[in-house]
């Protein structure tokens, strides 16, 4: 078998991992759990093994023709070959419904997981999608590049702390697991890796009155790097709201003009965001 490094394969050669991410998702018979990136189905095995129903797809037909293979006979498996992702920033549309159908299945206490270890090329359209669709997962136990890993974590005043940071924080708790090293991995990638974990915080999340204009506007926010806040809100508002009302908006939250997006704290964008939304809405 030769790896396709457009597909992100670099598959995890020391089991002993596959079995900690599969631990760390802490599953239970009547859990719903999307893989993305199946391989040769060795995490789907054990996903299998511990929770209610696993959907894994996998974008590459030789790997989803052995995986079958290595899987049959595991009733709770729905093996799914093609993209994840419609385009650049959505998901395929029929996974959701195949999640909520087996959600439906497995009774009131049914929750909802990501177990995988992502390709990298496609992990953060596949985690900030995720937080977009109804439901969002309950947990997301995921392998990705430390880098990655490490914007998602970040706080304020760190190089790392930008709009992913914000927008996966404002509805998760996120903390990393274990950081990996080239070595576990074949082919051996050239950075190094994480596991991470996010569990979703329901109220959090319900607290954003419209999570499309948070996601925007939060990108908006941090466009260009080097600005002021003031100079970022007025861009990323321009044809909305007129300079005064931005400044109105700014100064009723005790922003000055030389206050960056970088200083705030998730929740202080939040409530940004929110006053700036009700602005336009005024
Ligand atoms: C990092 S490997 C992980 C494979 C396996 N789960 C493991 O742990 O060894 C990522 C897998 O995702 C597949 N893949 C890449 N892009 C994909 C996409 N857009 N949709 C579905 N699968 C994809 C690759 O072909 C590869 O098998």
């Amino acid at each position: 078998m030769r790896p396709v490094s457009k597909y992100g394969q670099n598959f995890l050669i020391d089991l002993n991992l596959v079995d900690l991410i599969a631990k760390s998702a802490e599953l239970r018979s009547t859990d719903v759990v999307l893989e993305i990136g199946t391989g040769v189905g060795s995490l789907t095995s054990r996903l299998s093994d511990a929770a209610g129903a696993v959907l894994s797809v996998e974008i590459d037909r030789n790997l989803h023709q052995l995986a079958s293979e290595e899987l049959q006979g595991r009733a709770n498996v729905k093996l799914i070959q093609g993209d994840a992702l419609r385009n650049k920033n959505s998901l395929r549309d029929d996974l959701m419904d195949d999640i909520r159908e087996a959600l439906g299945r497995l009774g009131e206490h049914a929750r909802f997981l990501l177990v995988a270890n992502l390709p990298y090329n496609v992990a953060t359209p596949i985690i900030s999608n995720l937080l977009h669709q109804q439901p969002p997962p309950d947990a997301m136990v995921v392998t990705i590049q430390k880098e990655l890993a490490d914007r998602i974590v970040a706080g304020p005043g760190s190089k790392d702390y930008g709009a992913l940071s914000i927008w996966i924080q404002s509805m998760c708790r996120a903390e990393i697991v274990r950081v990996l090293g080239p070595k576990v991995f074949w082919p051996r990638p050239k950075v190094d890796s994480a596991v991470i974990r996010l569990d979703l915080d329901p109220e959090r999340r319900a607290a954003i009155a419209d999570l499309d204009y948070f996601h925007q506007t939060v990108r908006a926010l941090f466009f260009h790097r080097r600005k002021y806040l003031r100079s970022n809100v007025i861009s990323a508002m321009k044809n909305r709201l007129d300079k005064s009302q931005v400044d109105a908006v700014l100064s009723s939250l005790g922003h000055g003009e030389t206050t960056r997006a970088e200083e705030l704290s998730v929740q202080e964008i939040q409530t940004l965001v929110e006053a700036l939304r009700q602005a336009e809405q005024a």
